[in-house]
């Protein structure tokens, strides 16, 4: 397994993620509330396991990567284009098109249908799928879901079934860039086993890049890059310790 090195020399490839000097805060808190990151790049394809202390800012850099948030200084670049540096409209719209997110809570609408849930992702779709019931079906059934699922809605369906349906709704425009915070804290063994074989083939079919944020360290065996937040997160000059 590599432990991926921030200081990075190997020689140029087309990269997934490339943050230089981002620096972020919230409101005017300290700095024990904040990220700073010299430098991070991550080479396009490469799977990478994010792992850290509670508070150490992991939700934060997926926010900061998903557009969510901001930061105060230095610079975004997602698939060797400008992303913090743009509008947050652009920023909406390169999210739909190229960026794929299963966060903890899934982010379905729980009223709403597997199918609509689905559709809604597409519809801020680059290229929308005209034939989106049976592409929907089609992932359904690799991720082991009964085609029944498609129309109930997504609070009729188990926390695992739940997963799946993000999933596929995070892959349907396949995304060149898939970001993953926490998703198997609810599952047994057998079960996250089972969600992380399917994850990594989804994202090998789609060939997405992949950062998957996690406290379980057990899970790293499936990943061949991992990274620790403290050796990404350095302290703020002057700040105490
Ligand atoms: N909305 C917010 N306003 C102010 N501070 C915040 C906010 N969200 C997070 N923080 C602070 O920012 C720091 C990083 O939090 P973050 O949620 O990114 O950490 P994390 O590594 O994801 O933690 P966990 O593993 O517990 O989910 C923490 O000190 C946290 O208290």
């Amino acid at each position: 397994m590599k432990e991926v090195n921030t200081d990075n020399h190997e020689p140029h490839k087309p990269w997934a993620i490339n943050l230089q000097n981002v620096q972020f805060r919230y409101g005017k808190s300290g700095a024990e509330n904040a990220l700073n990151i010299p430098l991070w790049q991550v080479a396009r394809g490469e799977r990478v396991f994010l792992h850290g202390d509670s508070g150490s800012g992991k939700t934060t850099l997926l926010n900061l990567l998903s557009g969510v948030l901001t930061p105060t200084q230095g610079t975004i670049e997602l698939l060797e284009q400008p992303f913090s540096t743009l509008s947050a409209r652009r920023r909406d719209t390169f999210r739909a098109h190229h960026i794929g997110v299963v966060f903890q809570q899934f982010n379905l609408v729980p009223y709403l249908s597997v199918l609509k849930n689905i559709q809604l992702a597409n519809h801020f779709a680059a290229k929308r799928d005209k034939d989106i019931v049976a592409s929907a079906n089609a992932m359904l059934a690799k991720l082991n879901l009964p085609s029944d699922v498609l129309h109930k809605p997504a609070n009729a369906l188990s926390v695992g079934q739940q997963q799946r349906v993000a999933i596929a709704r995070a892959l349907i425009n396949q995304p060149e860039l898939l970001l993953v915070d926490e998703p198997t804290s609810a599952l047994d063994a057998s079960a996250r086993d089972a969600f992380m074989t399917i994850l990594l083939e989804m994202c090998e079919s789609v060939e997405a890049s992949l950062i998957f944020v996690s406290h379980d360290m057990s899970l790293k065996e499936f990943f061949n890059s991992r990274i620790d937040m403290s050796s990404l997160n350095k302290p703020f000059e002057g700040a105490a310790c």
